[in-house]
This record gives C-alpha cells, structure tokens and sequence, in this order.
C-alpha cells in the first residue's frame, strides 16, 4: 500500500492559490489511487498464500499476521496516547479463553469471536478504572501485573479454564481459514489506524501523549478517550487470541499469558518505530520472519534474542530504527520512516504568509447582566503546611483587562491554576457567569469559556503548529472536524505571525514563538475569560507592544476578558483597566495601576526602603 491512501483533514481551501492547488489535488488524488491500486494488489497477493500448498510459508504468514494485529493495537496505547501497556497480551489470553470456551460448547464461530470480544473489551472497561489513575512507569509497572494475575486466575478457575490442562478445541486443519480471517482483521487494523490517525480521537489521543493536563484545560475530556482506546486495542487483542486459538486448537495458561511471549509484539513495534504509521508493519514483518527462522534453526533462543533485541534498540536507537539517522538516505526507508506531521506536509500547500489578519473566528460577547464574570469568594489553596492562596475575593466584570501583580511566589499562578481547576482550592467558591464551578472538570471549564497560557510554555510539542491551534478548535463548545479545524486554526496562527512555522513542530520553535503559539491556542479556545501567565517575559520591546495590542484588540472587538499576570508595568500600565496586588497569597490591592503602585503595602513588598520615590510606569520587577 502506498503511504497516500489516508486522506489528510486539510485537503482543501487554499483559494490564494489556485493554479497550484489544482496541480496538487490532482497529484493528491493520482497518488491515492496508486496506494488503493498497490494495497489491493498487495491483500490479494497475501489471500493467495493459503491456497499455493506450502503449509509452512502459511504458518509464518499467519503467525506475522496476528503479531501485527497485536502490535498494532497495542501502539495505538502506546504510541498514539503515550501509554505504555505492557500487559496488552492479556487481552489476547481472555480472548483466546472466552473463545475456547464458548467453542467448546459448541457455539458457531462467529458467535465465540464475538463472545470474546465482549468479555474483553468489558474486561478491559474493569480494569482501565484503576489503571488510569497511574501515569507513566507506574502506569506501565502495573499493566505488567496483568499477566501473572490473569496466568494465575487461568490456573485456578479449574471448572470454566481445565487448569493447567489447557483447552482442546474441537478443531482440526483450519489454517486456511485462520490465515483469511487473520488477513482481513489486519486490514481492519490498519484501516483503524488510519483513521485514528485522521479523527478528533486521533488528535485526543496525541494531546493526551505531549501534555494531559493542558489537553484537558484546552477542552479534551481525557477520561472517556483514555478508556475507549484501551477497550478498542483490547477487542482488536482478544481476536487475535481468538483465532489463534483456533488454529492452534490447544490453549494453556502458559501460552496465552506467558510473559515471554507477551512482550514480543511489543518488541516488534519499539524495534521499528513506536507511533510511526508504517513502524508496526515493518517491525512485525522484520522480526517475525526472523522469529520463525530462530524457532526451526536456533531453538530455545528466541526469547533471548527478542529481549536482546529492546535491550539494544533502548540503547542504540531510542525511538526504534526508522528513526535513526541512517534510515533518512535510504529512499523506501525513509518513506517508511515517516512521522504521522510529514504526512500531513505531503498533501497540503505551502502556508500562505499575508500579513497578520485583524480578524479572528471569535463570537463578540456581552456583559452578563450586572454579574460578574468571574467571582472569587474566600479562595483558598493550601499545599500541606504552606498556603499559597490565602482567602482571595474578588470580582472581575465582563470586558475588563485586569494585571495581576505580586512578586515571585505570591500565589499569582496558583489563583490562575485554582480558576482553570489545574488545582481544587481547598476552600472558598470560584464562580464563573454566577456558575459555581466547584463540581467542572478542566475540560468543562475551558468550554464554559476559560482558556489560558502557561508561564513557561506548554505546547504539544510532537505536533505541528497548526495542530497545536486546531486542537481547541475541535474540541470547543461547538466541535470542529480535523479538517475544518485546521482550516480555522490558520487565521490564528496568522494572527499570531507564526504562518511561515504552520507545519513545523512546536518544540522546534523559540521561546517567543512558544509564547506566540500558547497565546493563539488560548485564543482558539474562544474564551470569554483569558487568563495570560507572564507572555511578556523575556521578550524584546517590540515583541512585548505586539502582545499589549494583541490584549487590546480582543477585549475591544470581542469583549473578551483577560486578567494578565505580568511583572513589565510598563506594558500593563498601557493596557489594564486596574491591577490586583498579591503577597504571600493575600490580596493586598485592587485598583488603578497608578494608585496601587502607590500604595505603601505593595511599594513595600516590592521595592523596599526605595519605595517613596517609585513613579508608575517605571517599574518592572
Ligand atoms: N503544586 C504545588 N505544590 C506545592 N507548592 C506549590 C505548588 N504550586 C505552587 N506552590 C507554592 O505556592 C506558592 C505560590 O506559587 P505561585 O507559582 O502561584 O507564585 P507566583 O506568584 O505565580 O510566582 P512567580 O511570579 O514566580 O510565577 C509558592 O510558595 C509555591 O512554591
């Protein structure tokens, strides 16, 4: 199969540029053909296999067919969302027993297939429930427990599973069939991916994978899309046991949950390339050919050489070897070796660079009534012994600009964190429109209309700039699809003078471009309230005029409201229509720049004994 067969969301609109789009749409559409034509040519081939009566080259094919099914659907966990499951084999077990079972009641095929996929896919909705409170190697330490514990269930659970006797299945000679069903479970696979790759999951999944909290502040509900990928590898994992099951027409404890053989697939995988399309594919075929070849020529050692093997591609070629360097000069290589941004570069034009547009796709909101927008009551946030925020009230009314001072450590970021509920304030109530937000997760939040920056940058940065501001933009109050949403997140970018990095990776930008890129995507959530950690920061005087009009122009034209954490008051004093005063988490002012930067207490905490003789406007801290 060609690598152009997935039709890329932002196909289309690029009216600046007709004669080229043209050109390209159609080379676009030649080579989507040719990868059709090639897949085609390609499964065919494969189904022909059973039928040229060599027994062996059909085990081999079958054996690669279902390590790719495994390895597949487990890197859609893995590679896809950042975690890294290394009990998914277990799934292949329940499957292989929920199968064997029902088979052996004599149940038709279909309906034991089908069984197994429920019990797994059930079994996997159970278990996701505690394991989704863990996260990175706890994560993957306790995946790792699955295998024992299920091995041990499968020894114990004599009257459904014969114990250490196994299952016979009452089957016999059924590889062809096997080999058919596997084949076209695979193209399944790789359909599933592909589409993953194209979809608002897709792009949840790769949020989840750079930054899970700011995922969730920019809108993704994390919770469901985490389960729901781990039930859709799981279901993918228990057919492969299922029919494997078949073909063997033997199954244990020690087959199906043996931690030997459940790393393999995972092996395949990290051995090519982890979230790379074609790094499955080329991993499974590689190493399984090489598998079979050990297990007739090398006996006993397969096990050690798989293990060998992550050992070595940890080592050498972190990422796996379509990653390497090398890998670049070889041509069907690097075409193979392809990251899941560069497809995306293949079928769109190149970024148009007209000036920045004054226009953004933003609503224009209206006060609401005489109630405030946002409404603290008694805040608090205690970590442990020190409380960062210390009983803050305060009211900020629709359209307002309001700078948030303090010196370091005041609790100026924690008041941000307790608003957008990165933390749960110990005590006190946040209302946002009169709603009290006490029971809104952060992605409720950020569709009630909060969205914000970070004061070191967060992008996502595995994604391009473009994703990066698409991403709000699919999963806003009003959801756009991959495509519309890229289209969109152009005039954000635009406006963020940032069109000539559009398909760049985030982490390859500067830092002001990071603070660029944070400040679009922020806008992309279309908040009513925008919250802005020190932009400012480190930036040039012309870099730091850019963001104060940037402020200006979204609570003129839009009625936005933003509350700006900023040290410069230089830039605040030309902006804000009064500043709040933190020390030590106590609000200590709430008015005019001009008046507060008078006011003895904040003079005090800021400038010491020079204090008396500080002018507005002068100061940055
Ligand atoms: N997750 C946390 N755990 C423990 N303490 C925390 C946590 N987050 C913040 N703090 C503490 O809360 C206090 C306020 O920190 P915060 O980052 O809100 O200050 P700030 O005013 O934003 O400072 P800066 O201007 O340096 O960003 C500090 O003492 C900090 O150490």
């Amino acid at each position: 199969m060609g690598t152009s067969i997935e039709r890329h969301p932002d196909a289309a609109d690029f009216g600046g540029l007709p004669q080229r789009c043209g050109s390209e749409d159609m080379s676009k559409s030649l080579n989507a053909v040719t990868g059709w034509a090639l897949g085609t040519f390609g499964v065919a081939a494969l189904a022909s296999l059973p039928f040229l009566g060599n027994a062996y080259l059909t085990t081999i094919g079958f054996t690669v067919l279902i390590a790719y099914i495994l390895g597949q659907s487990w890197d859609w966990v893995a590679g896809e969302m950042g975690y890294v499951n290394l009990g998914h084999y277990c799934f292949y077990g329940i499957g292989a027993y929920a199968f064997a079972i029902l088979l052996v009641g004599n149940w038709p095929l279909w309906v034991a297939i089908g069984f197994a996929v429920v019990v797994t896919a059930l079994a996997a909705l159970v278990i996701s429930v505690p394991l989704f409170r863990l996260q990175g190697d706890y994560f993957a330490f306790a995946t790792l427990a699955l295998l024992p514990l299920m091995e041990v269930l499968a020894y114990n659970l004599t009257p459904i599973t014969n114990g250490a006797d196994g299952i016979v299945l009452p089957v016999a000679q059924v590889l062809q069939p096997a080999y058919l069903i596997a084949l076209g479970v695979c193209v399944l696979t790789f359909m599933v991916t592909l589409r993953i790759n194209a979809s608002r999951f897709g792009y949840a999944l790769k949020s989840i994978r750079n930054d899970e909290q700011v995922a969730e502040t920019v809108g993704v509900r994390i919770a469901p899309i985490k389960r729901r990928v781990l039930v859709l590898s799981a279901a993918f994992g228990a057919v492969a046991g299922a029919v494997q099951a078949w073909q063997m027409s033997y199954i244990d404890p020690a087959t199906v949950f043996g931690l030997n053989v459940a790393l393999v697939p995972v092996a395949m995988v990290l051995f090519a390339g982890s979230g790379l399309r074609w790094g499955p594919v080329v991993g499974v075929l590689v190493l399984a050919t090489l598998q079979q070849w050990l297990l007739v020529n090398v006996k006993g050692f397969q096990a050690t050489l798989y293990g060998l093997i992550v050992l070595l591609i940890g080592r050498f070629m972190p990422g796996g070897f379509l990653r390497a360097r090398w890998v670049k000069k070889v041509p069907l290589l690097r075409a193979l070796a392809r990251e899941h941004h560069e497809y995306m570069g293949e079928t769109a034009t190149v970024a148009q660079t007209s000036a920045a547009s004054k226009e953004l796709p933003l609503p224009r909101y209206a006060a609401v009534g005489s109630t405030p927008l946002i409404q603290l009551e008694n805040v608090r946030m205690q970590f442990g012994g020190n409380v960062a925020v210390k009983d803050v009230s305060l009211q900020i009314q629709s359209g307002e600009i309001v700078g948030l001072i303090g010196p370091n450590g005041s609790g100026k970021t924690t008041l941000f964190n307790c608003i957008s509920r990165v933390y749960t304030p110990t005590a006190g109530r946040v209302l946002f429109a009169g709603q009290d937000l006490k029971g809104c997760s952060r992605d409720q939040i950020a569709r009630l209309g909060v969205g914000r920056t970070y004061q070191i940058p967060r992008p996502f940065g595995d994604l391009t700039v473009q994703e990066n501001i698409a991403i709000p933009l699919m999963f806003n109050e009003q959801p756009l699809s991959p495509r519309d949403a890229m289209r969109e997140a152009r005039v954000f970018i635009e406006y963020a003078e940032l069109g000539h990095r559009l398909r760049e990776r985030a982490d390859g930008l500067s830092v002001q471009e990071k603070k660029a890129l944070e400040f679009a995507r922020a806008l992309a959530c279309k908040p009513r309230l925008l919250l802005v950690d020190e932009v400012a920061s480190g930036l040039t005087p012309a870099e730091v005029q850019r963001f104060v009009d940037h402020i200006r122009h979204v609570r003129d034209r839009y009625g936005m409201t933003v509350i700006w954490v900023e040290h410069i008051f230089s830039a605040l004093e030309k902006v804000v229509d009064r500043v709040i005063a933190l020390e030590e988490g106590t609000l200590i002012a709430d008015g005019p720049l001009a008046e507060v930067v008078r006011n003895e207490r904040v003079l005090s905490t800021y400038l010491g004994s020079a204090a008396p003789k500080a002018k507005a406007g002068e100061h940055t801290c």
